[in-house]
This record gives C-alpha cells, sequence and structure tokens, in this order.
C-alpha cells in the first residue's frame, strides 16, 4: 500500500502508562502535545491505572471520537491498546516506552520519540493479525515455560528495564526443569519436553531475540517455537543462534506452523503463560486461534 500523509489524523489519543520501562514521563504530555499542535493536530490523555483498564478504555472510546490511539509504554500497553482497538477502523500507533518495546521494533517503528510520533503524518497502515491464547488476546508473542517464568518473577518485583530481566533470567535458569508439551495443530502433532515454548505472531523478543524469522505478522498463520532441552554447554551455542536471526539451525529448536493450535502441558492442569508481557495462569489444554488481520497499524512510510 502506497504511503499516507493523512490530514484526517486530527484527533490523536494517548494511552500513558505512567510506571512502563522505568521511564521518567514526567514532561511526556507537554513534549507529546507541543508536537501535535505544531503540525495542527489534536492530543488528548488516558493514564492507565493497573486495574480493570480495558473496560475503562473502552468506556472512553466509546465516548469520544478520535482519528488513531496510541500506546505510550510496552507491551502490554500495547497488547491493552490493541484489544479496544481490535476489529475497527481506528489505527494503533505505538509510542514506545517500555522495557522492551518488542512490537515497535518488529513493526520497524522509530525508538525515540521524535520518529515515532512521525508516523501521525507520514506512515503506512497495517492490518495485522493477532491471536487469542486460551482466550487471552495477544498481538505479539506468548509462551509457556521458561521465559513465562522469567517474565512472572519480573512482573513481581519492583524493578523495571531490561537490567531486571536479565538478572532475573540468570538466576532461574540454574534451576529450572522443562516440563512436556503435547500440542495439537490443524497440520501436525508434537509431543516431547521443552524448556520453553512461543506462540509467535511476530519475529523478536524486545530482547531482540529472533525467536520466530522469516514470519510475517500479516499472513494469516502462527507459528509455534520450540526449544528443546539442552545440556548447559549448549546454552551459548543456542543464545548466539537466537541473536543471528539462525533459530532454525539449532538441533535444540523446532517450529510448527499452523492456523490453530491445542497445547497440553503434561500433569498440569494450569499453567504459567506470559501473553505480551503479561503473566497469567490459564486452564490446559490451552486453545490458540489466529484472527486474520484484525488490528489497524500505524507503521513508518518507507521512504
Ligand atoms: N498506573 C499503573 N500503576 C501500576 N501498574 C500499572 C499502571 N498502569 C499500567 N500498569 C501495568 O503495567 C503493565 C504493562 O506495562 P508495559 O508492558 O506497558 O511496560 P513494560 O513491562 O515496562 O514493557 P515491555 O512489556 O515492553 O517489556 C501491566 O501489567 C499494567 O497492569
Amino acid at each position: 500500500m502506497a504511503a499516507e500523509s493523512t490530514p484526517h489524523l486530527h484527533s490523536l489519543l494517548f494511552v500513558l502508562n505512567p510506571i512502563s520501562g522505568d521511564i521518567d514521563k514526567q514532561n511526556l504530555e507537554s513534549t507529546i502535545t507541543a508536537f501535535c499542535t505544531q503540525r495542527g493536530r489534536q492530543a488528548a490523555f488516558f493514564h492507565t491505572s493497573g486495574e480493570n483498564d480495558l473496560d475503562k478504555l473502552r468506556a472512553h472510546l466509546a465516548a469520544n471520537a478520535y482519528n488513531a490511539v496510541f500506546a505510550a509504554g510496552g507491551d502490554g500497553t500495547v497488547n491493552l491498546v490493541g484489544e479496544a482497538l481490535l476489529g475497527g477502523k481506528i489505527p494503533l500507533g505505538i509510542l514506545p516506552l517500555g522495557s522492551g518495546n518488542g512490537l515497535s521494533k518488529d513493526l520497524g517503528i522509530p525508538q525515540d520519540m521524535g520518529g515515532a510520533l512521525e508516523v501521525i503524518w507520514k506512515h503506512k497502515l497495517r492490518a495485522l493479525d493477532t491471536l487469542h491464547v486460551g482466550g487471552h488476546f495477544s498481538a505479539h508473542l506468548a509462551d509457556l515455560g521458561f521465559n513465562a517464568l522469567v517474565v512472572e518473577r519480573f512482573c513481581s518485583g519492583d524493578k523495571r528495564g531490561p537490567g531486571a530481566y536479565i538478572r532475573i533470567a540468570l538466576q532461574e535458569y540454574l534451576s529450572y526443569e522443562p516440563v512436556t508439551y503435547h500440542i495439537e495443530t490443524d497440520r501436525e502433532q508434537f509431543e516431547g519436553p521443552a524448556f520453553m515454548l512461543t506462540i509467535a505472531n511476530a519475529n523478536t523478543f524486545g530482547s531482540n531475540v529472533v525467536i520466530n524469522p522469516d514470519s510475517h505478522l500479516d499472513d494469516g498463520e502462527f507459528e509455534l517455537c520450540l526449544i528443546e532441552p539442552f545440556p548447559a554447554t549448549a546454552a551459548l551455542g543456542i543464545l548466539y543462534h537466537l541473536y543471528t536471526d539462525a533459530f532454525d539451525t539449532s538441533v535444540y529448536t523446532k517450529r510448527l506452523r499452523c492456523r490453530r493450535a491445542s497445547i497440553q502441558v503434561m500433569g498440569q492442569p494450569r499453567v504459567l503463560v506470559q501473553v505480551d508481557g503479561e503473566p497469567l495462569t490459564l486452564d490446559t489444554p490451552i486453545e490458540v486461534k489466529i484472527n486474520p488481520r484484525s488490528l489497524q497499524v500505524l507503521t513508518p512510510a518507507p521512504y
């Protein structure tokens, strides 16, 4: 689709998460307002509270008309705004202000405020697939196993930002015991133990780990990316593969491409799952479905 210059993106809502990314947001509203006013746009703000934000945001959107809604936070804030806009015509914009900002990186959205705001007047609209994971909305990545545990510890801790995540991952790695998964997709079956199992609509974690290379956010399919149990001596090699777009070249990895999946975790009626960075405890089996091209997103215009 051609890049659009859009005078119609006049009235903009910014959904601000005050705690995301350990970032000082004291001057954020005045910076955004000045940016928008200089370019003849109108900015309004909605502050998340961490309590019942989806219902509150839906009520706000039902009572007020906007041309686009920006998630100003991390992947959890993007998930919130994405779910509120799901299936509608109002596009989602992203101001990456979280710890990882995975979806914004996958979409090529500039990580600096000025660059990210530029999509207001110069952008390409993309309709992205989204997922339902055990009944929960996901726009980016969800997983079970090791990373879900690390995300849960991260979210219950009092430190945010990438440093806190790495510290917890190193602590948990030494004692982590893989579990066995039984997976049925619309195409195949898999049964075996895994260190982690990622349900991937997108490619890359906020940490820049490429868990699902060469897949697209709007191809009507998702991938189940398995890292099988590995000896400690293989850990660095696997990390190297994950940081160099080479997931499939490790002997400890496997990917299942599908449109629908049912994930059973042997011996566990309930299991920890992280969905777009938020830890949840879900009943098994976990049913995963794709909702093709269900979310309109503002992405940078190609030059
Ligand atoms: N006012 C608030 N007080 C406390 N928690 C909040 C508040 N607003 C939102 N939250 C919580 O913030 C979390 C979402 O944070 P978000 O994912 O946007 O940032 P992050 O975790 O720092 O970044 P990333 O997901 O990119 O690593 C949700 O758990 C949400 O409940």
